[in-house]
C-alpha cells in the first residue's frame, strides 16, 4: 500500500450535533464511509433519486481522485446504490461531496440523519494527452469486442 496522501477536509455547515469525519474502519480498508448530513429523515421511493449531501467539502493534492461507491450491504440488503459509480470528485472541486443515491428496490428506504450511505476510494489519476493520428498501430484484437472472445 502507498503511504497516506493528506486531504483537507471542511464542514460546509454547522449544527449542534456534527457526524464523525469518514475514517477507514478497518486497518486495510480501502474507502471511508460518506454518511448523510440530512436533517431529520429523507424518504427514496422505489426507483426515486437524489443528491445526498454530505457535509464535507474537499482539498484533493494535485493527482488524486475521490471515488464516490455504493456500500454492498445497502445494495443488496435494500436496493440502494449509487446512480452514477464511481462518483468522480475531482481535485480541484471546493463544493460540497454529495451522493447520487438510487432506490432500486420496490420498497420506500426511509435515509436517518448520520447514515452512512456509500464509501470515498481516494484514488491516483494520470491526465492523458490526446495525439490525433490518421492510423492506429494494429494489434491481434483489432476492433473486436464487445463479446469478440465468447461469452
Ligand atoms: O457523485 C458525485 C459526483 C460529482 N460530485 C461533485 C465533485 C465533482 O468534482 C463535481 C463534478 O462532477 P462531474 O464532473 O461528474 O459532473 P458533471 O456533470 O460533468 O459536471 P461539471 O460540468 O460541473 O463537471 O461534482 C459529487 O459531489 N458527487
Amino acid at each position: 500500500m502507498s503511504s497516506p496522501v493528506t486531504v483537507k477536509v471542511r464542514r460546509v455547515r454547522t449544527h449542534s450535533e456534527p457526524l464523525p469525519l469518514p475514517r477507514y474502519e478497518t486497518a486495510l480498508a480501502a474507502g471511508m464511509d460518506l454518511r448523510a448530513d440530512i436533517d431529520g429523515e429523507l424518504t427514496l421511493g422505489p426507483l426515486e433519486r437524489a443528491a445526498v449531501p454530505t457535509g464535507l467539502a474537499l482539498a484533493l493534492p494535485p493527482g488524486y481522485e475521490a471515488q464516490v461507491r455504493p456500500r454492498s450491504g445497502l445494495a443488496l440488503k435494500h436496493g440502494l446504490t449509487v446512480l452514477n459509480p464511481p462518483g468522480t470528485v475531482d481535485a480541484d472541486y471546493r463544493g460540497e461531496v454529495h451522493v447520487l443515491l438510487v432506490n432500486l428496490s420496490n420498497e420506500p428506504f426511509i435515509l436517518r440523519r448520520g447514515e452512512r450511505i456509500a464509501q470515498m476510494v481516494v484514488a491516483p489519476v494520470t491526465q492523458a494527452v490526446l495525439e490525433e493520428v490518421a492510423v492506429l498501430e494494429a494489434t491481434e484484437r483489432g476492433e473486436g469486442g464487445f463479446g469478440s472472445t465468447g461469452r
